[in-house]
């Protein structure tokens, strides 16, 4: 048996993508739940690019034990040097440099000539190891390298101490036999290769980032990088669940090859990771979309009845995924909805399902059923709100609207402590009242994406508002749930504008959050 190591960088690239920015406590519960499932290496951040990764890093070097933590770096002392102080708490760390070794980024965007990038690679390398003696190097756009020149630049990074060799194919650019051709030459080309690990980080730009680095393990590659629901710069990462389960479900195409991961946990991290997100992967993504393991047509359904496999070619549970149905409603107690949750892939402390239990009797007596969604919903805003000194509430709000009138809103704002007032009209209520809240807040905010839908097809259902929002150059997104849409807008957009604040302003903790008052 030969284990494929997975690196997951879900809080790296992953975060790279516009709208998946997090901060350090939401980063820090990811990496705790990564750490659950069971990755080998877990990419904590790009310590050097802002002083809020720097702390993310820190923080969960600090706190997440079983996993390398691990820190990206240009390679630049300086780069190198703040991901070994940010890492320095950690129990096994690594430091990931790189450089590019494509004509096209050597020429245009590094500016530098092959013979220096070579130089700056082995200096890099051997720098990192005064630090940690876990040391990986990529060359960056390796797919669109020159091939003797990517063979030297990896024998020297070797030389230079490199445990790790990473070859991405940054651009997506690669198709999976030629991805598969290029590992195999770098295996037979380059010196001492067999002395490292050989990595693959692709991008998907193509759509082809999992059947690439599926088809580099085939040929010898014995670590993937990939992210949690395939997030990442761009079309995303090779998604980390479609890995493990092909490798997994296919043994008899892969051999006996096994990764550590603990595939029980995989549905409840990619839906900790949309929670956190806001960001939900479509319905029928594979592994972790909610219509994964669906059986909607009769001939499915009376086939999957005899027999699952006639359907299934793994098992829900294996995932994690959610099967059997307990319908909770007015009537029901905390164990139902403790089991519930957890059937649902979350896990919450006595306190948190004390809270959760309050909110959920009080929507019973509302609604005749509550599913999922609405239990989903109530967990988003229960535990992962965000702490109760936010820098914006609204405090108070009054649409007026109808067929023969404008709808006009009028909302009570507090933002750093002060009251504000604002009036404004909208094309309708929903329009009226974010209106309302942007001219009282008066900051640069513009909202890029809103969406609202009722969770369940009732008329009593919970409305979830989406939105995604952008504050002087911050991206960031918020959801509100209620059963009035007009409340569920406002609670959304105030949510992404309180995010947004918070990552502007680096505010790394609650405690940091209460110490400072306001940002
Ligand atoms: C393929 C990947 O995913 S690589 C990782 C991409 N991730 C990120 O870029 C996120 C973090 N980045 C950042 O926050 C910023 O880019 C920083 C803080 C790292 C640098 O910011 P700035 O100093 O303002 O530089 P800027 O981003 O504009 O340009 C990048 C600089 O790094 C240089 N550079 C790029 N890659 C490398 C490398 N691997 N090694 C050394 N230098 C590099 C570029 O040539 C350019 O140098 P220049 O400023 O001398 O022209
Ligand atoms: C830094 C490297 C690994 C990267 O993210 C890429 O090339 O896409």
């Amino acid at each position: 048996m030969e284990k494929v190591y997975i690196f997951d960088t879900t809080l790296r690239d992953g975060e790279q993508a516009p709208g998946f920015s997090m901060t350090s406590e939401e980063k820090l519960q990811m990496a705790l739940q990564l750490a659950r499932l069971g990755v080998d290496v877990l990419e904590a951040g790009f310590a050097a690019a802002s002083k809020g990764d720097y702390e993310a890093v820190k923080l969960i070097a600090q706190e997440v034990k079983g996993p390398v933590i691990c820190s990206l770096a240009r390679a630049l002392e300086k780069d190198i040097d703040l991901a070994a102080e940010a890492l320095a708490p950690a129990e096994r760390k690594r430091i990931h440099t790189f450089i590019a070794t494509s004509e096209i980024h050597m020429r245009y965007k590094l500016r530098m000539s092959p013979q220096d990038v070579l130089e700056r690679a082995k200096r890099a390398v051997s720098y990192a190891r005064r630090y940690t003696d876990d040391v990986e190097f990529s060359c960056e756009d390796a797919t669109r390298s020159q091939r003797e020149f990517l063979y030297r630049v990896i024998e020297e990074a070797i030389k230079a101490g490199a445990t790790v060799i990473n070859i991405p194919d940054t651009v997506g650019y690669s198709v999976p036999e030629e991805f598969a051709q290029l590992i195999e030459d770098i295996r037979n080309n380059v010196p001492n290769i067999d002395k490292v690990i050989i990595s693959v980080h692709c991008h998907d730009d193509l759509g082809l980032a999992v059947a690439n680095s599926l088809m580099a393990v085939k040929h010898g590659a014995r670590q993937v990088e990939c992210t949690i629901n395939g997030i990442g710069e761009r079309a995303g990462n090779a998604a980390l669940e479609e890995v493990v389960m092909a490798l997994k479900v296919r043994k008899d195409f892969f051999g006996d090859l096994y990764t550590s991961i603990n595939t029980k946990e995989i549905y409840k991290t990619s839906r900790l990771l949309c929670r956190i997100t806001g960001s939900f992967v479509q319905p029928n993504k594979a592994i972790v979309g909610d219509n994964a393991f669906s059986h909607e047509s009769g001939i499915h359904q009376h086939g999957v009845l005899s027999n699952p496999l006639t359907y299934e070619i793994m098992n829900p549970e294996d995932v994690g995924f959610p099967s059997s149905r307990i319908i909770l409603g007015k009537h029901s107690g905390r164990h139902a909805l403790k089991k519930k949750l957890q059937q649902m892939g979350i896990e919450v402390s006595e306190a948190e399902l004390e809270r959760i239990f309050e909110k959920f009797k009080e929507l019973a007596d509302k609604k005749k059923e509550i599913y999922d969604e609405d239990l989903e919903a109530l967990v988003y805003e229960e535990v992962m709100k965000l702490p109760d000194d936010q820098p914006v509430s609204v405090l108070h709000y009054q649409v007026q609207t109808g067929d023969k009138l404008l709808p006009t809103a009028t909302v009570v704002i507090r933002y750093m402590g002060q009251e504000r007032t604002a009036t404004a009209t909208g094309n309708g209520p929903v329009d009226a009242v974010i209106k309302a809240i942007q001219k009282a807040l008066d900051l640069d905010t513009k909202l890029l994406d809103f969406s609202i839908k009722a969770l369940t097809p009732n008329t009593d259902a919970q409305a979830e508002a989406r939105l995604v929002i952008e504050l002087d150059g911050v991206r960031s997104s918020g959801r509100g749930v209620d059963v009035d849409i007009i409340k569920a807008s406002v609670v959304g957009f105030v949510d992404a504008v309180n995010r947004a604040l918070l990552r502007k302003s680096y505010i790394l903790s609650k405690d940091r959050i209460r110490e400072e008052g306001t940002v």
